[in-house]
Formats: structure tokens, C-alpha cells, sequence
């Protein structure tokens, strides 16, 4: 079998919050493989965004290891570090914070180029009107002030952003969670259709299972810093073993009815 692209092996965390120690992340481990799409959910406080972070290199962990394409991942600094970056690419929940909203979108979609140096400067508008095509929009957004597009538009461009630079794998915390229903509907449509046809390995962070559902081959679930049940996502839904899943299937009414 071929070895995973991300092993999280024994990942904890804690924080001292009024004199007491949280345990965030309590001996988390998961595996995700190339190409596929692991969907981590959890009530709020359950530990995802902390994982999320220190997956990031945002935050450090306590304990544990994590191996990323081959390499012992939370040993890499500086240059390597940076370098690495470029496989390993995040969509947070609002876009707006992640960029400078002054900038337009050429130049968001430039400096990940520039940076990692992905294609020559000569071919840069090229790539950036086929970065922006691959998110579904058009190539004359480029000039377009960030500040003046749709929140959906917005997640496209950072979308757009962490593909620039030919990742394997993104981590989408609550990528989703801002926009109203329809445009998130069409967001989830095009990760799908992203991971399918570059084979991008997405972890997808999410309190809501039904939206996690929607994109993950498998399904983890999160409770009280622990993961507390991994399975194929049509199993975890349709037959939670744990009680936080229990409890997350019975907040989705239309994961547990049927219409027909
Ligand atoms: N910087 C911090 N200082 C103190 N406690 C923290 C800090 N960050 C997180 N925690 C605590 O760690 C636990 C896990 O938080 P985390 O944000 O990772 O959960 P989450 O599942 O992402 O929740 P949410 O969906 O609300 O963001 C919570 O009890 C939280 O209060």
C-alpha cells in the first residue's frame, strides 16, 4: 500500500485558560491519502480548528507527529519550511481577512506565483486567467478590486489562491460556513469537481456533517479533543457508532429523512 500523504500520529494540545489546563487535542491521529478527501467535524470547541492550525504550523503541538509527503513535517523550519508550504495550502472561512481587500484579484492570484516561483513572470496573466477559468470565473476579474466581489466570489479567488501552487493537499476549515446556501452549494460543487480532476487531497473542516458529507470520501469526527469515530462517509451517516456522530446526524432533519 502506498504510504499516506498526511499521518497525524498522536497529536496533543493544551492550553491554559483561567489557571486550567484544556486538553484541545487529546492523542489525535488520522491518515488521509493522495487525492482523497477527509471530512473532520465536530461540535464547536471539539478541537478541529486547533488541529487545523497546528497542521498549518500556526501553533505548535505538545505531543506527537506529523509526516507530510514523506517528510517528518513539524521538523521542517525556515526555507524548507517555506518552500514545503506550497504543497499544503489552507481556505479559511473568510476570505476577506485572508487577503489585503485593497488588492486586486491579479495580484492576490500573483504573489503565490511570485513567491514560489510556480511559473516565469512573462507567464504569469496566463496562469492567473486559467487559475481564475478553474474556479469559474472570468478571466476579466483579474482587475477587479477583492473588496468588490460576492463573499462567493471571494472564496473562489482564495480557492484559486491555494491552488496556485499545485498543492497536494488543502485544508478548508469552515470554508463553507459563511455563505448563504445556494453559493455554498456551488462552492462545494467545485471542490469536488477540483479534487477530481487535479486529485488535490482536501481536509475539510466542518461543524455542519451535512456539508462534509457532501465532499468526503471518509468522515472523522471530533469530540472533547478526540477523534472518536472514522469511517466511509455514507457509513458514518447512515449508522454512527459514536454519540458525538449520533448527535450530528440528528442536527442535519434531511440527513435522517427520507423524502421519497
Ligand atoms: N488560544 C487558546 N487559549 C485557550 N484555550 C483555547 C485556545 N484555543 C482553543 N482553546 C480551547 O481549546 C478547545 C478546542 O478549541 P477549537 O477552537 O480547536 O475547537 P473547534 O472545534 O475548532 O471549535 P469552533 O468550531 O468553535 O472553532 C476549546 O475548549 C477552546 O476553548
Amino acid at each position: 500500500m502506498n504510504p499516506a500523504l498526511l499521518s497525524v500520529a498522536n497529536i496533543s494540545k493544551g492550553f491554559l485558560s483561567s489557571g486550567r489546563r484544556v486538553a484541545a487535542l487529546d492523542n489525535v491521529s488520522l491518515t488521509i491519502a493522495a487525492g482523497e478527501t477527509l471530512g473532520l467535524v465536530g461540535a464547536s470547541g471539539s478541537g478541529k480548528s486547533t488541529l487545523s492550525r497546528i497542521l498549518l504550523r500556526l501553533l505548535s503541538a505538545d505531543a506527537g507527529a506529523i509526516r507530510f509527503e514523506g517528510e517528518d513535517w513539524l521538523a521542517l523550519n525556515g526555507a524548507p519550511l517555506r518552500r514545503k508550504r506550497a504543497r499544503m495550502q489552507m481556505v479559511f472561512q473568510d476570505p476577506l481577512a485572508a487577503f489585503n481587500p485593497l488588492a486586486s484579484v491579479s495580484v492576490a492570484l500573483d504573489d503565490p506565483l511570485r513567491i514560489h516561483g510556480i511559473v516565469p513572470r512573462e507567464r504569469r496573466a496566463g496562469e492567473i486567467a486559467m487559475l481564475l477559468e478553474r474556479v469559474g470565473l472570468p478571466a476579466d476579474y483579474a482587475s477587479r478590486p477583492i473588496r468588490a466581489l460576492s463573499g462567493g466570489q471571494r472564496q473562489r479567488v482564495a480557492i484559486a489562491r491555494a491552488i496556485a501552487t499545485r498543492p497536494s493537499l488543502l485544508v478548508l476549515d469552515e470554508a463553507v460556513s459563511a455563505l448563504d446556501v445556494t453559493v455554498r452549494g456551488r462552492i462545494l460543487e467545485l471542490l469536488v469537481s477540483l479534487q477530481k480532476e487535479q486529485g488535490i487531497a482536501c481536509l475539510f473542516i466542518s461543524h455542519d456533517l451535512a456539508v462534509v458529507r457532501a465532499v468526503s470520501h471518509r468522515i472523522a469526527v471530533m469530540d472533547g479533543g478526540r477523534i472518536v469515530e472514522t469511517g466511509p462517509a455514507a457509513a458514518v451517516v447512515a449508522n454512527p457508532k459514536s454519540d458525538a456522530g449520533s448527535a450530528l446526524v440528528a442536527a442535519v432533519p434531511r440527513l435522517v429523512t427520507d423524502p421519497s
